[in-house]
């Protein structure tokens, strides 16, 4: 193997303080966040609307469903979180940040955590979970959002996603 020039990639140092965020509207990229954490040893942060997403309102064939709306208005697209604080946020070395693809985008309920946030000093890590999208240029959105921390390529994950999908990006990114 190419041994140290692997290892010199690694985005995760072995000591690092590592933050899951994530947000989940059907549960997927929780499972996601979870399985993130367990491997990494990290802390995990729901992002969540004061308004939660209900099935009717995830319904994107129904052209009068919240997301619909939200998705041609994007006025309505400011969702109030319940928090975007988080404790201890100063001690992390790298936050991952985890949400479903909505119309080839990040979820926009992301947006506020992020935009709420200062990610100076941070590595940041985005993924995703979708049933068939690429990332795309959601990370970059994201990243221009923030205006600070240093915003790393994200990784999708499909809908189902596995412990061994989850296992195999994390020795991607983590220091051996
Ligand atoms: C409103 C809405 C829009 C979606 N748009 C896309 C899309 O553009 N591409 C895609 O592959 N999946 C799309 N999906 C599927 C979700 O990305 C996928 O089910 C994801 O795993 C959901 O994550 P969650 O369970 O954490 O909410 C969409 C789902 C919803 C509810």
């Amino acid at each position: 193997s190419s041994g140290s020039s692997d290892r010199s990639s690694a985005l995760i140092p072995e000591d690092a303080k590592v933050l899951v965020a994530y947000f989940s509207a059907t549960g997927n990229t929780k499972s996601a966040a979870q399985m993130i954490a367990d491997e990494l040893d990290a802390d995990l942060f729901e992002i969540t609307p004061t308004d939660p997403y209900t099935d009717d309102d995830l319904d994107w064939t129904n052209d009068n469903s919240r997301v619909v709306q939200e998705h041609e208005n994007e006025d309505l697209q400011d969702i109030e979180l319940t928090t975007t604080e988080v404790e201890n946020w100063d001690s992390y070395d790298v936050v991952l940040i985890g949400y479903p693809i909505w119309w080839g985008d990040a979820a926009w309920p992301v947006n506020n955590f992020v935009k709420n946030n200062d990610f100076s000093g941070k590595t940041v890590i985005p993924f995703c979970t979708s049933s068939e999208s690429g990332i795309g240029d959601s990370g970059d959105h994201l990243a221009e959002m923030a205006g600070t921390g240093d915003w790393q390529k994200g990784h999708r994950f499909a809908s189902d996603v596995s412990e061994e999908d989850v296992e195999e990006w994390i020795d991607s990114i983590e220091e051996d």
